[in-house]
């Protein structure tokens, strides 16, 4: 039995369910049906999800509410009557939006029961399709399904009880199309996953009901080694190790959520990104382990919205606990970091530039220079970070060197580098401004260079 997890680009519209329904029909293992809210049908387009924070903001600050609710309901009726579907939905939709007014919860919990009205509808809209066309079909809600979450809105995580639940669906009949992106926590408050979450409810479903395989598709082909919004055309990856995509999407591949390859990972299921444009195409698969082909560098990825933060001071090496003191500060503040790379004398913390906001950066600097009393102590905002990834990198010579080589063809200036200890990954701080830069001289001097000596056999 497979899961298929269709993102926001395959729901974006009633010729994107269409296709979504000749995929399913195509294969009659693929049981379990993980769905987005709509995406956008064209690049200037919003995605679903955003016009329902654009209505929970206009309830909450009693501005244009009607406004809002009509854009969205234009966006359901085009499916609906589109694929002929009963009207009967429309007033369901209609129904839960205007309860939107009656939710008294804290903003958080309200933005998320908003949310998840687009992944909902989605669900009933694709299971009436399927009924239609003659795919036995039920709508299964996540609660029902077992999908149990922490109490943290917008940012939940799976309890471990769900996972027997959700492998009772195994029983049921036909074919279960679940709304992805939320669940629900033990006292029964909707919650939803952090934003692209419906990959990781996907993953968890698969791992629940210990699915054969875990499809993602989406509107590409496969993996690209590169974000191709930053080289056209980049090569594709036909196989990757899960070690190896987690660091890639963590650090920017956002074709699939990196907390997404967990669940499946630990249910040792093979994951396929494929494309519900082009079904035929090969697409990535992501495993557990696969053999070198040669290639020691499997992708790039890079990402905004960092800052570092250095602290130095003379024989920090010899002061037993200063890294822990550091850290406590952030820890009692509240903070989360990303990376920690340090030397003899000195430390580097690097942050998403969002956990560590203006008035926090305050009160945290003052604690350090009172309480470790560094010799330095300073903060670079606007670092993006690249993440050079592949599971040849740990036998392999030279690789920094490469990368050092092509910073310096593109005149960049690398902030920091950090060897990650899983060995799978090497990552670059620089400036964002510099990143198309480094990201295109990267991936010619690892992907054109490197295969243009293969080609010539030196
Ligand atoms: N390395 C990469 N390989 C493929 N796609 C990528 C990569 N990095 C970023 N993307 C982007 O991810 C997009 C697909 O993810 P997403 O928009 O979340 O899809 P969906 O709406 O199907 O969930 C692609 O259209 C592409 O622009
Ligand atoms: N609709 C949600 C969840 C999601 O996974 O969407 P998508 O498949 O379009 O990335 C969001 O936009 O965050």
């Amino acid at each position: 039995m497979k899961v298929a997890k269709f993102g926001g680009s395959s729901m974006a519209s009633a010729s994107q369910l269409i296709k979504v329904g000749d995929i399913i029909k195509d294969d009659a293992s693929r049981k379990f049906i993980v769905v987005s809210a709509p995406g956008k049908r064209f690049k200037e387009d919003t995605k679903m999800t955003d016009l329902l924070i654009d209505l929970g903001t206009a309830y909450l600050q009693q501005t244009n509410f009607a406004e809002q609710f009509e854009a969205i309901m234009q966006r359901f009726t085009e499916i609906v009557t589109e694929l002929e579907l009963p009207d009967t939905l429309l007033d369901e939709f209609t129904e839960s939006l205007k309860r939107v007014q009656e939710l008294s919860d804290n903003e958080a919990s309200l933005m998320d029961a908003v949310k998840a009205i687009g992944e909902d509808s989605s669900a009933k809209m694709l299971s009436a399709y399927l009924n239609k066309i003659g795919i036995n079909s039920s709508y299964i809600n996540p609660q029902e399904a077992g999908l149990i979450l922490s109490d943290e809105p917008g940012n939940a995580q799976i309890l471990p009880d769900s996972f027997d639940k959700i492998r009772m669906l195994r029983e049921r009949d036909g074919v279960l199309v679940i709304p992805g992106f939320f669940g629900y926590t033990e006292e029964g408050k909707l919650v939803t996953f952090s934003r692209g979450g419906s990959d990781i409810t996907g993953s968890l479903i698969a791992a629940g009901v210990e699915a054969e395989i875990y499809e993602n598709f989406t509107d590409v082909d496969s993996v690209f080694t590169v974000n191709p919004s930053f080289v056209s055309n980049p090569k594709t990856i036909t196989k990757l190790t899960y070690k190896e995509m987690r660091e890639l999407s963590y650090a920017g591949f956002s074709v699939f959520h990196d907390e997404a390859l967990i669940p499946a990972y630990h249910a040792k299921i093979p994951v396929a990104i494929k494309n519900t444009n082009n079904p035929l195409a090969k697409g990535t698969l992501i495993v557990a382990e696969r053999e070198l082909n040669g290639r020691v560098v499997t992708g790039i990825a890079s990402d905004t919205g960092f800052c570092s933060l250095y602290v130095s001071k003379y024989l920090m090496n010899r002061e037993i606990g200063f890294g822990r003191k550091l850290l406590n500060i952030f820890e009692d503040e509240g903070v989360s970091f990303e990376h920690a790379p340090s030397g003899i004398d000195n430390m580097s913390v690097i942050f998403r530039e969002r956990n560590l906001p203006r008035d926090k950066e305050r009160i945290i600097l003052e604690r350090i220079k009172n309480e470790l009393h560094p010799d330095t102590v300073s903060i670079t905002r606007g670092i993006a970070i690249i993440m050079v990834v592949g599971e040849g990198l740990v036998n392999s010579i030279g690789v920094a060197n490469r990368a050092t080589e092509a910073f310096t063809k593109a005149n960049v200036n690398i902030e920091m580098i950090n060897q990650g200890s899983s060995e799978v990954s090497m990552m670059f701080g620089i400036q964002a401004a510099d990143l198309k830069r480094a990201i295109r001289s990267l991936y010619e001097l690892y992907f054109m260079e490197e295969d243009a000596l293969v080609r010539s056999g030196s």
